[in-house]
């Protein structure tokens, strides 16, 4: 198809059809990437529980169906984080940013992730959940201390938000949605 018909099928397609993309939610046990499902899918914050191994949600938002990947973040699953992000649109690393004692092994476990092949330019969110929290770090503070400023093959973004208030919530999604095909 040349160029122009193709702009054209794809403008008609959207007035027409939802877009969609796939996601994976990745970062240490307590982050809140569950939570954060959650919101995204019903509006508020049920309790949840750990994550054993992964779940998969589908989330509609604003014309957007998201395939979110929920991947339990203890140690024993971390191993497979890699398979459930290769092909995504999105990685999407969560953070407690009110934890400090865990942002050294959340910098070494992003690092880790992004260094392989199989995921080269998958565009990065990094997200400080729990801004409610007082001792929570703020953006810049977290570009420092995950040196977030060594990722240099992709494109990035980070936002401090919480899934208890709803802060910032709506910027993620539009950072998302921005990604969809
Ligand atoms: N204060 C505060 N607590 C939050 C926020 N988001 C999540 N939490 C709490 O953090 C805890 C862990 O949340 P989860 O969403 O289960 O964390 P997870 O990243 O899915 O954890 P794993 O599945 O073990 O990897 C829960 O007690 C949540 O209620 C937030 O924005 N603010
Ligand atoms: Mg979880």
């Amino acid at each position: 198809m040349s160029g122009w018909w193709q702009s054209l099928a794809e403008w008609l397609k959207s007035l027409f059809f939802n877009k969609e993309m796939e996601l994976s939610l990745i970062g240490l046990q307590n982050a809140g990437k569950t939570s954060l499902v959650n919101v995204l899918a019903t509006g508020n914050t049920t309790d949840t529980i750990p994550t054993v191994g992964f779940n998969m949600r589908k989330v509609t938002k604003g014309g957007v169906t998201m395939r979110v990947w929920d991947l339990g973040g203890q140690t024993r699953f971390r191993s497979m984080w890699e398979r459930y992000c290769r092909g995504v649109q999105a990685i999407v690393y969560v953070v407690d940013s009110a934890d400090l004692d865990s942002l050294d092994a959340a910098k070494e476990e992003l690092h880790a992730l992004l260094s392989k092949p199989s995921l080269a330019g998958i565009p990065l969110l990094v997200l400080g959940n729990k801004n409610d929290l007082p001792e929570a770090l703020s953006a810049n503070e977290l570009i420092t201390r995950l040196d977030l400023k060594a990722i240099t093959d992709r494109e990035t973004a980070v936002y401090s938000m919480s899934c208890r208030t709803q802060a910032n919530l709506d910027v993620v999604i539009k950072w998302l949605s921005a990604r969809s095909k």
